[in-house]
C-alpha cells in the first residue's frame, strides 16, 4: 500500500532523514519510533506531503503520494502535531462536514464516533472552548468519521487520558482488522507493543 524508498530530508546542513526506506501494506502497523529530534514528525509530513523530501519516493499503491491527487485525498487520513479547525465550527458540524465532504457511506458514523470518544456533552462547543484533550479527541474523531486506507498518527497518544488511551489501542487494532495501512510515530512504549506489527527506530544520525 505504502512504500517509501530512499527519503531524505535536510534543514540546512542538517540530514535529518538520510535514504529511509520501508512499506507498510494493507492491516498492518508500523510504529515510527525513535527519540526525540530523531525525525518522526518530519518523516510522517513528508510521507502526507505537508513537507517537501529532498530526494526519495513515496507512493501509494504505485502512484506517486501527491497531496492533490484525489484518490490520494480520498485514501489517507491524517493527525499531525498542527491541528487545524474551523473556529467557527461546533464539535458536530466538524465531523458532520468531514463525513460528508469524504463521501462517508455509513449514516451513524459521526454519532458513534462522539459517543465512543466522549465528545458527547462537547458536541455544540467551538473547538476554542475545548481542552486539549478533547481537542485531540476532535482530531482522532476527523479520521475516523471518513473513508481511509492509510492512517497517519503523529503520537496521537498525547493529552489523553487513560481511558482515551484504551479507546486509542482497541480502534488502532479495529483499523488493522478492517485492513487499513497504519503508520503511526509514538513515544508510548505500551501502545505500540499493543498494535504495530513493524516498527521503523529512527536513530540521532538517521
Ligand atoms: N522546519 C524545520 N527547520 C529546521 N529544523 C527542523 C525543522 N523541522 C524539524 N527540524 C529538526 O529536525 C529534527 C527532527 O525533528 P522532528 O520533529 O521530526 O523529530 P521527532 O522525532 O518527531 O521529535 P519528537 O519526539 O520530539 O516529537 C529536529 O532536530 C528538529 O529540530
Amino acid at each position: 500500500m505504502l512504500s517509501v524508498a530512499n527519503l531524505t530530508r535536510r534543514f540546512g546542513e542538517r540530514v535529518v532523514l538520510d535514504q529511509i526506506s520501508f512499506t507498510v501494506t494493507a492491516g498492518e502497523v508500523c510504529a515510527v519510533i525513535g527519540a526525540n529530534g530523531s525525525g518522526k514528525t518530519t518523516l510522517l509530513r513528508c510521507v502526507v506531503g505537508a513537507d517537501r523530501a529532498d530526494g526519495g519516493q513515496i507512493r501509494l499503491d504505485g502512484r506517486p503520494m501527491i497531496e492533490t491527487d484525489p484518490v490520494v485525498r480520498a485514501s489517507v487520513a491524517c493527525v499531525l502535531d498542527d491541528i487545524d479547525f474551523f473556529p467557527d465550527l461546533s464539535v458536530g458540524e466538524h465531523l458532520d462536514l468531514l463525513a460528508y465532504a469524504h463521501g462517508g457511506r455509513e449514516p451513524d458514523v459521526v454519532e458513534e464516533i462522539i459517543a465512543e470518544l466522549g465528545l458527547s456533552d462537547a458536541r455544540d462547543q467551538l473547538p476554542a472552548t475545548l481542552s486539549s484533550g478533547q481537542r485531540r479527541r476532535l482530531a482522532l474523531a476527523s479520521c475516523f468519521v471518513r473513508p481511509r486506507r492509510l492512517l497517519v498518527l503523529d503520537e496521537p497518544e498525547q493529552r489523553l487520558d487513560a481511558e482515551g488511551r484504551e479507546w486509542l489501542a482497541g480502534a488502532l487494532l479495529r483499523e488493522r482488522e478492517a485492513g487499513t495501512a497504519v503508520l503511526l510515530a509514538s513515544h508510548d512504549p505500551d501502545l505500540v507493543a499493543t498494535v504495530a506489527d513493524s516498527h521503523l527506530e529512527l536513530g540521532p544520525e538517521d
